[in-house]
This record gives structure tokens, C-alpha cells and sequence, in this order.
């Protein structure tokens, strides 16, 4: 099951993506609704609603009057957090009896108003935010909902701001123009990324990189960090520490449009129980040998001892989102060195550009070939002997770093 978040402001539009969706095939878990349910007539939530607010809160047939509530909870954030205390944990115990009937090859879309106030992004392989500016929300709210301006204005500075939804997002619609635009939007991610994304999760496959350099993108260590909440909440206690490694890492560095990720754990044998969560998590083990996926350990130099150079490595069922994730044992010399390595090109501007220039070497190698196996082989031939040439130039610095001889 491929598990989707849907947010956004309110008004922004996602019930009209969610429609979209469900039409293309996916099984829709609506909050609002949910929300809606667990407080009818004869509720526990009702009951609990009735009993923080008083009765006035309840129409004359007993069930809940939603205007006279809104009226009492939109007022400041103590009201407010009474009813989140009383609806939100409902809503959440519902919403996994749906999970669980919900088909094992579904893609389900979660449609989630408050899913960055609650801080949910990690839950998901995926959070798709649906962004209309908040003047023009206000706008259709009052124009085609008749929600009146001064209750769609509270509401909305409630909300988290645009900022806050940017960051959390992995898909960001706009949905800023006129009715039915956003249609091919929609279409286009559920043919593009969320159904080849549910197909590589069910059948165990990751995508690729290629070997292709691009220009150094602002946008990596914000998906990092949203790929670490993901890692973590897979991982639990066993990961020790999740870090953002390699080129990705280093601001200004040209690379391979791959983020590498270290999940340190205490040993391999716990690295080998994070197989089954890490995979249901979207991050299917790498068990085959590919050129992509050289068997490890790999050539970084100074394998004394290839035993302690061993390692576990995952990949990303998300089409468009590669990734190396490798789970090292805390203490190694790989666990150490990836993230020496790291810090001494942050640190030395002039290195990384010595490195950027290798890059483009063993990228230039890399074309060459048309095959991907012996493109990769082909990177990897110039690349390999500057790391075995790096490598002690790494410890001596992370040594002097830390004051050791
Ligand atoms: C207070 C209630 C009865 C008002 O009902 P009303 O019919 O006017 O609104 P409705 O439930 O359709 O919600 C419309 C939109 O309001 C916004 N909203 C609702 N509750 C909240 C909240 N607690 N904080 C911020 N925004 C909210 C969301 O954008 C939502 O999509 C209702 O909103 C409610 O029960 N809210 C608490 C549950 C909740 O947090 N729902 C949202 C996600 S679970
Ligand atoms: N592109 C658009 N142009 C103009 N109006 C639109 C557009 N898309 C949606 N709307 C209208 O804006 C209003 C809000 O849309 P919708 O109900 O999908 O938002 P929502 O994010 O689900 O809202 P809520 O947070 O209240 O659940 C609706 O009346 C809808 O018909």
C-alpha cells in the first residue's frame, strides 16, 4: 500500500484533487468526513463536545450545531486546542480501521486539512500540498461557499503558512487558475509518479540514477530532511543517528541527482531487521548486484579490512526521487568516513572544487557509453582512484579536527 498525503489551506482545493484521484482509482481517506462522523448523534464525541463547550453547541434534533461550534472553538488558541483534544484523537483511531481495510496494492490518499499543524508529513511516502494563494482562498470561500469573510479569515490564521506547507511539500499544485486546470496536474502525477511509485513498492524495485551530473540544487537538503523523517519514523530506536552524506550534502557541489542518506545502527544484524519496515516504507532493499549498485563494499580506499567496511543499502520505490540510503555500523571506518568526508568538503571550498572537476571528468568518461551498466562502470573508473587518494587525506583532517594526532 502506497500511503499519500493530501493538504492545504482551506478552501485551496483539495477536495477537488481528492475527487480527481478517486476517479483515476485511489481509495480516498477524507479527515473532514471522519471528523464529521465521529461526533453524530449518540457519539462519545459528541458527548465529550457537549460537556467542554456546553449545550448550546447542539441543534434542536440533538445533533451537533457546526456554526454555534465554530463560533465558540474559532476564537483563540486555547478553544481551539480543546477541540482538536476532543475530535483529533477520534479522527486518528478511525482513521487506521480504514487503513486497515483499505486493499493491500491501493494507493490511498489521505485528505488531511491540518496535516503539517500536526506535524503528519512523515507518515506519509508522500505529502501533496495544493497551494492557492490565501487572498484568493478567501475570495472562493465567500464567493461559491458562502462561508462569510470573517470566519474563513479565522480559520485560515489557524492554519499553517505557505512556508510551512513548502516545506513539508513533496508535490506542490497550483491550483491558482481557472476551474479544470489543475486536472492535468493531477493526471500527470498519478500516471507519472504515484502508480509506477505503488508498482515499485509492491514488486520490491527502486529507481535509478543516472550518471549524469547536474548543477548543485537548493532543493536537496530540504527533500533530505523530508526523507530522514520518513527513515526515522521506519527505523524507530534502531537508527541511531539518519544523516544527509555525499555530494547532495555539500552546498555548491555539482552531482548526480541521487541523495545519499547514512542511517547509523548498532550492528548489521539490526541493519538486517530494518529490511521489512524500510521496505514497506517505500525504501526496498538493494539485494542485487548492478553496476548502479556495486557490490559493496565500495572501492573508497582503506579497506584493510573489508569486514568492517560492510554495509546494507536501500533504494527509493518513488520514480522520481532516487536515492542511496546506507545503514552503517556505528564506529566503522565507512559510518566515520562518510560523514569526514561530508564535513571536509563543506569546510574546504577549494576541495570541493578539486572534486567538481574530477566529476566532470568521470562524467565526460561516462558518456561514452550508451549502456547504463558500462556507463556507471565507466564514472566509477575515474572517480575511485581519487577517493583512494582522498581517503587519508579525510582522516588526517577529521583527526586534526577533533585535536587527535
Ligand atoms: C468546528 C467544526 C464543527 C466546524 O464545522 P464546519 O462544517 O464549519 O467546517 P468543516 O468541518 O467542514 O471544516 C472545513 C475546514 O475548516 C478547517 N478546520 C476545521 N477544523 C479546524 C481546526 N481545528 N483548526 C484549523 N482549521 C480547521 C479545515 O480547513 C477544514 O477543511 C469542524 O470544523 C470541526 O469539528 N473541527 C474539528 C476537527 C478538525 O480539526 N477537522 C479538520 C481536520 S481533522
Ligand atoms: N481553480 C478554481 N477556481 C475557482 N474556484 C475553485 C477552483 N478550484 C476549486 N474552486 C472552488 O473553491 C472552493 C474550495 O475548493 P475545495 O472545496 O476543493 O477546497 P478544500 O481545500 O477541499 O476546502 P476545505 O479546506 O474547506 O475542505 C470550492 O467552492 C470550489 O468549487
Amino acid at each position: 500500500m502506497l500511503r499519500i498525503g493530501l493538504t492545504g489551506g482551506m478552501g485551496a482545493g483539495k477536495s477537488t484533487v481528492s475527487k480527481i484521484l478517486e476517479s483515476r482509482g485511489a481509495v480516498i481517506v477524507d479527515s473532514d468526513k471522519i471528523a464529521r462522523e465521529v461526533v453524530e448523534p449518540g457519539t462519545e464525541g459528541l458527548a465529550a463536545l457537549v460537556a467542554a463547550f456546553g449545550d448550546d453547541i447542539l441543534a434542536a434534533d440533538g445533533s451537533l450545531d457546526r456554526a454555534a461550534l465554530a463560533a465558540k472553538a474559532f476564537v483563540g488558541d486555547e478553544e481551539r486546542g480543546k477541540l482538536n483534544s476532543i475530535v483529533h484523537p477520534l479522527v486518528g483511531n478511525r482513521t487506521a480501521e480504514l487503513i486497515a481495510a483499505a486493499p493491500a496494492d491501493a494507493v490511498l490518499v489521505q485528505d488531511i486539512p491540518l496535516l503539517v499543524e500536526n506535524g503528519l508529513g512523515p507518515l506519509f511516502s508522500l505529502v501533496i500540498v495544493v497551494f492557492v494563494d490565501a487572498e484568493e482562498r478567501v475570495h472562493r470561500l465567500v464567493e461559491h461557499r458562502g462561508v462569510p469573510e470573517k470566519d474563513a479569515r479565522a480559520r485560515i490564521s489557524a492554519q499553517a503558512t505557505d512556508e510551512q506547507r513548502s516545506a513539508a511539500a513533496d508535490v506542490w499544485l497550483d491550483n491558482s487558475g481557472p476551474p479544470g486546470t489543475i486536472d492535468a496536474q493531477v493526471n500527470a502525477l498519478w500516471d507519472e509518479r504515484l502508480v509506477p511509485f505503488e508498482r515499485n513498492l509492491s514488486s520490491g524495485k527502486w529507481s535509478l540514477s543516472v550518471p549524469e551530473l547536474v548543477p548543485a540544487d537548493p532543493e536537496w537538503p530540504a527533500e533530505a530532511q523530508r526523507l530522514i523523517g520518513r527513515l526515522q519514523v521506519a527505523c524507530g530506536a534502531s537508527a541511531l543517528r539518519i544523516d544527509h552524506i555525499g555530494s547532495t550534502s555539500v552546498p555548491g557541489l555539482p552531482a548526480k541527482d541521487v541523495i545519499d542518506l547514512q542511517i547509523t545502527v548498532a550492528d548489521l544484524a539490526t541493519a538486517d531487521k530494518l529490511a521489512e519496515p524500510l521496505h514497506k516504507a517505500g525504501f526496498p532493499r538493494k539485494t542485487h548486484v548492478t553496476a548502479d549498485n556495486p557490490k559493496p563494499p565500495y572501492g573508497v580506499g582503506g579497506e584493510a579490512d573489508p569486514g568492517v567496511w560492510e554495509k546494507r543499502l536501500h533504494g527509493n520505490a518513488d520514480p522520481q526521487r532516487p536515492i542511496n540510503a546506507h545503514i552503517r555500523v556505528v564506529n566503522w571506518p565507512g559510518q566515520q568516513f562518510a560523514l569526514a568526508f561530508r564535513d571536509w568538503l563543506r569546510a574546504n571550498p577549494e576541495i570541493r572544487d578539486e572534486y567538481s572537476a574530477i566529476k566532470r571528468e568521470a562524467a565526460a568518461n561516462a558518456r561514452r557509453f550508451t549502456d547504463h551498466s558500462e556507463a556507471v562502470a565507466a564514472y566509477l573508473s575515474v572517480k575511485e582512484p581519487w577517493f583512494d587518494h582522498a581517503y587519508p587525506r579525510v582522516m588526517e583532517w577529521a583527526a586534526a579536527q577533533e585535536g587527535r594526532p
